[in-house]
């Protein structure tokens, strides 16, 4: 077995012992033994981070995107390896891992190209004064990621972070904490100062530490809603800007006049990409009367040939669920599901694969709900695996109240030939990334991030530059000063 060693950025907490074997993670199999960082540790990490600050943020931001295109380049020629440690770190197939690595090293590419170009502004003032704007760094940032897409979060956060000359300290989940690692390394290895993006390892309460170190500028989460309210709970003490990109329970609608082979694509990568654990998923899909029974049966023949498997052989188009419990939780939703009135039309139970290895894995084969209802539990909540639910409805009016019809507003979509009505519907929708004709593609130019309790504050996109700099005003006097005493 092929051995490697992770490298690290700087001073981290983090102590592998043993290495990581890019290799078949057999079910249950451990890859790697962190232990979490204490106090002692978080604080050497900023401390780190900050000595890294100060010398990036002296950089021009020409030469800072230089360096993340350097970065690009090795993550991009690296894209199989990261890949790799990617499948077997989430259990993702090996196909969807190399997209997570593609948008990652465009993302780095994208905010590389925009750092030369973060300027101010100058304004003049009466009698030949005048007035400049300067955009600076916030100082060090911390991310913090969900399991679900471990590399790219890391990435998605530190491109943006760097370019606008912040340093950043990385808390990957607990369940994923191999591949961040590698970004690390990368940034390193493309000139980046020791310490600049730097990852700690630890659950819960390593991530407090973080979000309350005073010397903490700013905190970017990607987790569920309840860890989103306690880190703002936190972030309010020290008056810190948070981001937070959360869950959501997002409608996909359906009318009769789409292109339905599309419309079916659509609604299985609305809701099968990484065994459905997608916070963006949309997991409602609602489908005009007309074409109910139509489409059903499409969808249901399309997920029944679904290939579930070892996730790192190329044919597999399905992994895993992250772990035991989270397979439960997900099986008990299709029960609850059940026993309030919807129909299993496939799916729904544990999937045992022919290979042997695999046989204590967490897998379950996808599933489509129908006979669904606004009010059942498997419509409300946000389940985090592949269970499709399939509502139907007669009108554009009915269906808009019902689709917003919830405290979370991540994404949605709406599949028509009628272009006024998409864009009429999309106006009315109450999510913060809103699809026509297509669903979960996510091109790093675009910003992402959710209305209402799915968050606030964006990730990629221009706008993103608000949220990692601050504005300085500087206030120029050419005359002399008019004293009101
Ligand atoms: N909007 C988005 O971009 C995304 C949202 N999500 C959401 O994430 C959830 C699933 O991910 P999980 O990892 O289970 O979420 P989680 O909220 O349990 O954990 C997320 C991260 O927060 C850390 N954490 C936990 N308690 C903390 C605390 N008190 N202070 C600071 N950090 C803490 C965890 O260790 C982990 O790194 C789902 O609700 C999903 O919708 C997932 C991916 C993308």
């Amino acid at each position: 077995m092929a051995e490697r060693k992770f490298g690290y950025t700087g001073v981290i907490s983090v102590c592998a012992t043993g290495a990581v074997t890019p290799l078949p993670a057999f079910p249950g199999r451990v890859i790697a033994t962190f232990s979490c960082s204490g106090e002692k540790e978080v604080n050497l990490a900023v401390e780190d981070a900050k000595a890294a600050f100060n010398i990036w943020r002296q950089k021009s931001g020409l030469e800072r995107g230089r360096i993340l295109l350097e970065a690009a380049r090795i993550i991009r020629e690296r894209t199989d390896e990261i890949a790799t440690v990617e499948s077997i770190n989430n259990g993702k197939s090996i196909l969807e891992a190399r997209l997570d690595i593609d948008t990652s090293w465009q993302c780095l590419e994208y905010y590389a190209g925009l750092a030369g170009s973060m300027a101010g502004e100058h304004i003049q003032l009466p009698g030949g004064s005048f007035g400049y704007t300067r955009r600076e760094p916030l100082g060090v940032c911390v991310g913090i990621g969900a399991w679900n897409y471990p590399f790219q979060i890391a990435s998605w956060k530190s491109a943006p972070a760097l370019a606008c000359g912040n340093a950043m300290v990385f808390k990957p989940s607990p369940f994923t904490p191999v591949s961040a690692l590698l970004l690390a390394e990368i940034y390193t290895e493309a000139g980046a100062p020791p310490g600049l993006f730097n990852v700690v390892q630890g659950g819960g309460a390593t991530g407090q530490l973080l979000c309350q170190h005073r010397d903490v500028a700013k905190v970017s989460f990607t987790g569920s809603v309840p860890t989103g309210t306690k880190i703002m709970e936190v972030a309010a003490k020290g008056i810190k800007p948070v981001t937070l990109e959360l869950g959501g329970k997002s409608p996909l609608i359906i009318f009769a006049d789409c292109n339905l082979e599309n419309a079916v694509k659509g609604a299985l990568m609305a809701n099968f990409l990484t065994q459905g654990e997608v916070c963006c998923n949309g997991t409602r899909v609602f489908v005009q009367k007309e074409i109910l029974d139509k489409f059903t049966e499409q969808v249901v023949q399309q997920t029944q040939r679904i290939k579930i498997g070892d996730p790192l052989l190329e044919g597999t188009r399905m992994g895993p669920l992250i772990n035991r419990p989270h397979l439960e939780r997900v099986l008990g939703f299709v029960k609850g599901a059940k026993e309030q009135g919807a129909k299993v039309l496939c799916g729904g139970d544990p999937y045992v694969p022919e290979d042997p290895k695999l046989k204590d894995g967490y897998f379950m084969r996808p599933c489509v709900l129908g006979n669904c209802r606004d009010d059942m539990t498997c419509v409300k909540e946000e389940i985090f695996g592949p269970v499709m639910s399939i509502l139907s409805f007669d009108t554009e009016a009915e269906v808009l109240e019902r689709a917003n019809n919830t405290s979370f507003g991540l994404a949605a979509g709406v599949f028509t030939r009628d272009l006024q009505r998409a864009h009429r519907v999309v106006a009315e929708l109450q999510a913060g990334v809103c699809f026509i004709n297509n669903y979960n593609v996510s091109p790093v130019e675009l910003p992402f991030g959710g209305y209402k309790k799915s968050g606030f504050g964006r990730e990629n996109g221009r706008v993103t530059i608000e949220h990692y700099s601050q504005l300085k005003t500087v206030c120029v006097e050419m005359g002399d000063v008019e004293s009101a005493f």
